[in-house]
């Protein structure tokens, strides 16, 4: 199964209703129609804010080109639990997949491995694809001890979860923490080099239900900076932030992607 490319726009807390419909129609209507018509080289997503993802759906497959994604997904179906918003009515909306395990949310929401083991589960277990997120901070970076943190978060993120339910729903997202939000990318050697790791472990662990897992680098990525990291290798496409907020710079990024050789 040759591995799919993505290219995935988090739109984080920006955004209402509105400015959100107005980016997805310049994104569509943006699209080089190669991409539409001939054999797509990236799937497209979009993270808007959960009240804004019902409002994308004539936008959204198999309508038009876009993947719906949430920015995070509940750890039950359903239930007394305020505020939380499960697989089921994720998928009542429209909505393909769930980011899971973003650094935002593990550092200001105290997410752990577990709870997101466990979201990882509910959402497979839901039918939705999940983009499941890990990474290292600064400190750890610098200690040299980057690999086996990120092999440890992966790990112990995948806990119990059967890979069975992988199919082809399962992509890793790789977001170094220091690189978030900050302008400073990983070069395109430390990204090859991290991305490597991961899908040797992946193949060790899982055969080739791992070996085939799409593996998204995040953190800063611009159209300046992403054919070098697209030609890393063991790059499957990105998880973008602040460009994915700018329809021709995302537009830029989904071409790269796409073209990459
Ligand atoms: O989910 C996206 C990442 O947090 C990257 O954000 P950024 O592109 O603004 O650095």
């Amino acid at each position: 199964m040759a591995r799919v490319r993505w290219t995935i726009g988090n739109w984080k807390q920006n955004l209402f209703r509105g400015t959100a419909e107005l980016l997805a129609t310049e994104i569509v209507d943006g699209l080089p129609p190669e991409l539409l018509e001939g054999p797509v080289r990236t799937k497209i997503g979009v993270a808007p804010t959960m009240v804004a993802l019902d409002a994308l759906a004539p936008w959204s497959r198999p309508a038009g080109p876009l993947y719906l994604f949430g920015q995070n997904c509940a750890a039950q179906e359903e239930g007394a639990f305020t505020g939380e918003v499960g697989p089921g009515q994720l998928a009542d909306v429209g909505v393909h997949g769930a980011i899971i395990g973003h650094s935002e949310r593990r550092t200001h929401f105290h997410e752990d491995d577990a709870l997101i083991a466990r979201k990882v589960l509910c959402a497979l277990q839901g039918g939705l694809r999940v983009v499941l997120c890990v990474g290292e901070g600064l400190e750890i970076r610098e200690s040299g001890n980057h690999e086996n943190f990120v092999i440890s978060q992966l790990s112990a993120s995948l806990a119990g979860v059967d890979p069975e339910l992988f199919q082809d729903r399962l992509v890793i997202a790789y977001e170094p923490v220091w690189a978030i939000g900050t302008g400073k990318t990983a070069s395109a050697r430390d990204a090859g080099a991290m991305h490597r790791r991961i899908r040797t472990w992946l193949t060790e662990q899982y055969g080739a239900t791992g070996a085939d897992r799409s593996i998204l680098y995040g953190g800063s990525v611009k159209p300046g900076n992403a054919a070098g990291l697209m030609a890393a290798g063991d790059v499957d496409g990105f998880l973008v932030g602040g460009a994915s907020l700018e329809a021709e710079a995302f537009l830029q990024i989904v071409r790269l992607v796409a073209e990459a050789s």
